[in-house]
């Protein structure tokens, strides 16, 4: 089984290519909340270079990564933890607010590196156009349009670099944990390594396999919220395999501090009862990171389940 691909090249709004994107995703995020999506706007030398970007940053000594500190758990620097020993990451919170990713710049390489900070923050504008698509689609799908300007600007962008070195075996070893996403949608790009595996609402695991033109696009629970469960919000994981490591960037959008995330009323009937009460996103992301919220399958359903 294979991921849905859908094309988002050249779309334009109101046309008849847009119409019938529109109809994939929302088939694909009611039946996997996960897509493949293709997106040229992005140019291919800058998401090769972001790639490079991502591994150069793994390469600089411990310490500096851990210069990365947030008061978010799993937001700064992530890594040398016993469960995923392959994993390493690195976040920059509200990414696209001016001076963000200038200022994570200089705390890797106090010396400069404007290529990376240029890199991935037009790298990161660009494939916002492609959030705002996905999500626009979604709210026109459900006949929510009176609430797009609100929704649009709920939110605002994570980025996330990420490694999974190679397994230290001749197995197959997990590189992240299967978990959902908390956001609202995650973007996806990789090096040409796969291992991110999405299950399906059967319990199936489904390896993604995004070509260097393709990136992932996941549901998170807070969107799934927002949409009282018609888009579902997929357990994901990554498996590696093989002699290279996989890099990946993230763009996730995230309900801005102090949003509370509500489904519409129109989304409430008799059929489709309420799902979640509404919740302060961060509130829930507290939540989520104590010893309760991690050790509960649906930790969205344990915080604010109807
Ligand atoms: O690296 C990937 O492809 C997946 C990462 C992931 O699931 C996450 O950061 O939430
Ligand atoms: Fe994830």
């Amino acid at each position: 089984m294979k991921l849905p691909i859908i094309n988002f090249s050249d779309l334009k709004h109101q046309t008849e290519t847009w119409e019938s994107a529109k109809t994939q995703v929302r088939q694909a995020l009611e039946e996997f909340g996960c897509f493949e999506a293709t997106f040229d706007q992005i140019p291919l030398h800058l998401r090769k270079s972001v790639i490079q970007e991502t591994k150069q940053i793994f390469d600089l000594p411990l310490q500096i990564k851990l210069r990365n500190r947030s008061n978010k758990p799993y937001h700064g620097y992530v890594g040398q933890y016993a469960m995923v020993p392959l994993y390493e990451s690195l976040g920059v919170d509200d990414a696209l607010s001016p001076g963000k990713l200038d200022t994570f710049t200089n705390l890797m390489w106090p010396q400069g590196n404007p290529s990376f900070s240029k890199s991935v923050e037009s790298y990161s504008e660009q494939l916002s156009e492609l959030d705002k698509i996905v999500r626009r689609m979604v709210v026109e799908s459900l006949g929510l349009e009176k609430y797009m300007d609100d929704h649009l600007d709920s939110t605002n962008y994570l980025v996330r670099v990420q490694k999974y070195d190679k397994p230290q075996s001749n197995e197959t070893e997990l590189g992240l944990t299967s978990h959902t996403d908390k956001n609202i949608v995650t973007i996806l790009y990789q090096n040409e390594i796969n291992g991110l595996e999405v299950q399906t609402r059967d319990g199936h695991w489904i390896t993604a396999q995004p070509s260097l033109n393709s990136f992932v696009v996941m549901i998170g629970d807070a969107f799934h919220a927002w949409t009282n469960g018609r888009l579902h919000s997929p357990f994901h994981r990554v498996m590696m395999a093989g002699d290279e490591a996989r890099y990946s960037i993230g763009l996730f959008s995230i309900p801005k501090p102090g949003y509370i995330v509500k489904a519409p009323r129109e989304m409430v009937d008799e059929e489709n009862p309420l799902l979640f009460k509404a919740f302060d996103h961060h509130q829930f992301l507290d939540f989520y990171y104590t010893k309760e919220g991690q050790s509960s399958p649906a930790a969205l359903k344990a915080y604010c389940g109807v």
